[in-house]
């Protein structure tokens, strides 16, 4: 360690993430914490039951924070930033509100947000900075002192970010039989919104159609399919597509992955690696529905397919999460950064502007800027 990084005005970070079930008697509790008001389908929360039920009711993503709040913790300790590192979630225990306010009584003041999704849209960013309000909303009515909160930029495009993505996708490839390698296509996946939420993902003035939803896993795809082929020297033709669609009937991003599976095979493609790129960790959408579902379509097909792994607590990516803490903390200071991003759309906004991935509802939103909190 050279010297300490200093993290004030921060005194916590805050891990918040999506939460997942860890038994059989958990799984439609959490589903229904999941959909509260949302008018999906009946028939579609008992498929996705089944598919938790498929692996005892345990989704791994739980696991998966405590691994990634045990690397954050050592990396910040290895090198010098002293900022304690807490954990809470939107849809199952621990909850971001009782986080928040162990939070307050443990003194924090000044608390920066790492939420486990690295994108813009609704689901991915406001909506977390939605549970943000309701969690100090609770506080408040607790007369306990309400920290202030702010989240990082969106990573999606950070060189620990893609670097590590394209290390998983150079490891993918070599599970792939050899002869088939070198033609093999890269299918980038991310979660399906509707199309109307993806057009309104970002900022107002905004990105055209898909949005900064869609603009964003562009860029990080093409990042990624460069990477591989500068360290592979061979180009290999890459698509965005989308899974784990839900309801209502409305339009959503589309193609779905095993459509494409299906496109790719009868266009003669010889091999295709699934590339996660829309997900921080190999958490339930990516086990049931591209290692269980996609990955039977394409044996089906005949088509050898691998998938690659998601950056998860991978050292490369906990490194880029203790820059961009690092950054932040600069940049409120009143310092200038240097804010590292790859590709054409630079370094995403500290603060969500004013109808910043428009509400679904109107309700308050902290961590931005029309937070009513500050
Ligand atoms: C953009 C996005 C992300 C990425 C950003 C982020 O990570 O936040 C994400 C992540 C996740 N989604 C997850 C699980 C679910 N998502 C659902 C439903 C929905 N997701 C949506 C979008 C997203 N979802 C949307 C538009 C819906 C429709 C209902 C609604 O408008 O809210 C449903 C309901 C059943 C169904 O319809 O599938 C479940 C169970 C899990 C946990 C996995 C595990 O347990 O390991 C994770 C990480
Ligand atoms: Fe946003």
């Amino acid at each position: 360690m050279d010297r300490a990084l200093d993290p004030a005005p921060y005194d916590a970070l805050l891990l918040l993430s999506f939460g997942g079930p860890e038994g059989p008697e958990d799984v439609l509790p959490f589903l229904e914490n999941v959909t509260r008001g949302r008018g999906i389908p009946r028939e579609r929360l008992e498929e996705v039951g089944a598919h938790y039920r498929l692996f005892g009711g345990v989704s791994p993503i739980n696991e998966q924070n405590r691994t990634l709040l045990a690397a954050l913790r050592e990396d910040f300790a290895r090198n010098g930033l002293d900022l304690p590192v807490y954990w809470g979630n939107r849809n199952w225990a621990p909850y971001v509100t009782d986080t928040l306010r162990e939070m307050a009584r443990d003194g924090r003041r000044r608390v920066l947000v790492l939420a486990t999704s690295a994108y813009a849209s609704y689901s991915g960013c406001r909506q977390y900075r939605e549970d943000l309000a309701v969690a100090l909303a609770a506080l408040r009515e607790e007369g306990l002192p309400l920290p202030r909160v702010d989240k990082l930029r969106h990573y999606y495009n950070h060189p620990g970010f893609l670097d590590t993505v394209a290390e998983g996708v150079l490891a993918a490839l070599e599970e792939l039989p050899a002869e088939v390698r070198d033609g093999a296509h890269l299918a980038f996946t991310t979660h399906s919104i509707p199309t109307a939420a993806a057009d309104t993902s970002g900022p107002p003035a905004g990105h055209g159609p898909g949005g900064a939803y869609v603009a964003q896993h562009l860029e990080a795809a093409r990042r990624v399919a460069a990477a591989v082929a500068g360290a592979t020297g061979v180009e290999r033709p890459w698509a965005l597509v989308y899974q784990s669609r839900s309801g209502p009937p409305i339009p959503w991003l589309e193609p779905d992955i095993v459509d494409h599976l299906t496109a790719l095979s009868e266009r003669g493609a010889p091999a295709v690696v699934m590339v996660p790129v829309g997900f921080v960790s190999d958490h339930m959408e990516v086990l049931y529905d591209l290692d269980t579902e996609a990955l039977a379509a394409a044996k089906d097909l005949g088509l050898p397919a691998a998938r690659s792994a998601t950056v998860g607590a991978h050292p490369r990516f906990v490194a880029a999460i203790r820059g961009l803490v690092a950054e932040r903390a600069a940049a409120e200071r009143g310092g200038d950064p240097p804010r590292p991003a790859l590709g054409a759309l630079g370094p995403s906004h500290d603060l969500c502007p004013v109808g910043c991935c428009p509400a679904r509802a109107a309700k308050p939103a902290a961590a931005g800027a029309d937070s009513p909190f500050h």
